[in-house]
């Protein structure tokens, strides 16, 4: 049978990001990405216009559906999560649809900073929606909003990495991945971590000077997508890694707005031609 996943994340017309991204990606690796949205955006937020539309009210009905559909999902994946009601929404259609896969993005802020729309109270649902995970992928700011430490931009030594690592791990998902690891000699790291086996693996790159909106989403919905077909999770945070850092360098010989995005939709065949380990014949 063909993979599915329920992709739970903000439809921003412009501004590549969440599903605009996770439906591309998905796809390309030949998985039928279900979009349950959360709210509809004319732009990404980064912009200095855009229109809201809050998809909450909507959203027990939408999984009700489904449910009556009798629809079945190999994973469940969410992004951003901007209320309380729209995270109990979240953990209550993951316990009724107990996928064998949960990836959770834990969004909440960047560069130390949480977004301006989330509250403590938020943070406090975020990590309650953590311990549902299996695999989740927080930058290094959340990782320090999930385990309740300060955030220093660069002094964190490889040790002290690991043990946040672990101590998100020992909140519920078995995989953890730390992003956005600023290290000595402009390089960016990720640290991905193996509870069962306790193995911690760093993923080091060069660190390009421009950023760009929605990199993030990109690789989570890379490594979503690779982790349901079957592949192992170093081979699949480091298949993300790569695909984002290529889509970031090519990007940047360009002058574009940064909350445009990255053009990643140029490097999607490197992920049709990667093969389904786990399913049936497709
Ligand atoms: N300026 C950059 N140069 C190289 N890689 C980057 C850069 N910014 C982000 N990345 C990569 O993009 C991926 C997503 O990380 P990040 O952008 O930190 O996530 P988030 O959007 O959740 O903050 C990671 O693999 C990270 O290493
Ligand atoms: C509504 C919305 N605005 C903005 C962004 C971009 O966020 P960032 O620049 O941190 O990647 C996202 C990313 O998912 C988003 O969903």
């Amino acid at each position: 049978m063909q993979k599915k996943i329920a992709a739970i994340n903000d439809l921003s017309g412009i501004g590549k990001c969440s599903l605009t991204v996770a439906i591309p990606i998905l796809s390309a690796l030949k998985i039928q990405c279900c979009p349950f949205p959360t709210a509809i955006l004319s732009s990404q937020t980064g912009y200095p216009e855009f229109t809201f539309l809050d998809f909450t009210s909507e959203m027990p009905k939408y999984s009700d559906t489904w449910k009556k559909l009798n629809q079945k999902f190999d994973a469940i994946y969410s992004g951003f999560l901007g209320s309380h009601e729209q995270i109990d929404i979240v953990i209550d259609f993951i316990e009724k649809n107990s996928p064998s896969l949960v990836i959770v993005d834990p969004v909440m802020g960047d560069d130390g900073k949480i977004y301006p729309v989330l509250s403590d109270e938020i943070i406090r649902e975020i990590r309650e929606l953590v311990k549902h995970s299996n695999i989740t992928t927080p930058n290094i700011t959340e990782a320090c909003l999930l385990t309740q430490r300060d955030y220093r931009k660069h002094d964190f030594s490889r040790d002290e990495l690991k043990e946040i690592a672990k101590d998100i791990s020992c909140m519920g998902p078995e995989y953890v991945v730390i992003t956005g690891i600023h290290e000595p000699g402009k390089k960016i790291t990720n640290l991905a971590y193996d509870r069962k086996n306790d193995i911690c693996t760093f993923i080091t790159k060069d660190y390009m000077k421009c950023s760009y909106s929605g990199t993030g989403d990109i690789f989570a919905s890379v490594l979503s997508g690779l982790m349901t077909i079957g592949h192992d999770f170093i081979f699949s945070v480091k298949t993300a890694v790569d695909f984002v850092s290529e889509s970031i360098s090519y990007t940047s010989k360009f002058d574009i707005d940064r909350n445009d995005g990255v053009m990643f939709e140029l490097f999607l065949d490197r992920l049709t031609s990667i093969d389904h380990i786990s399913s049936d014949k497709l």
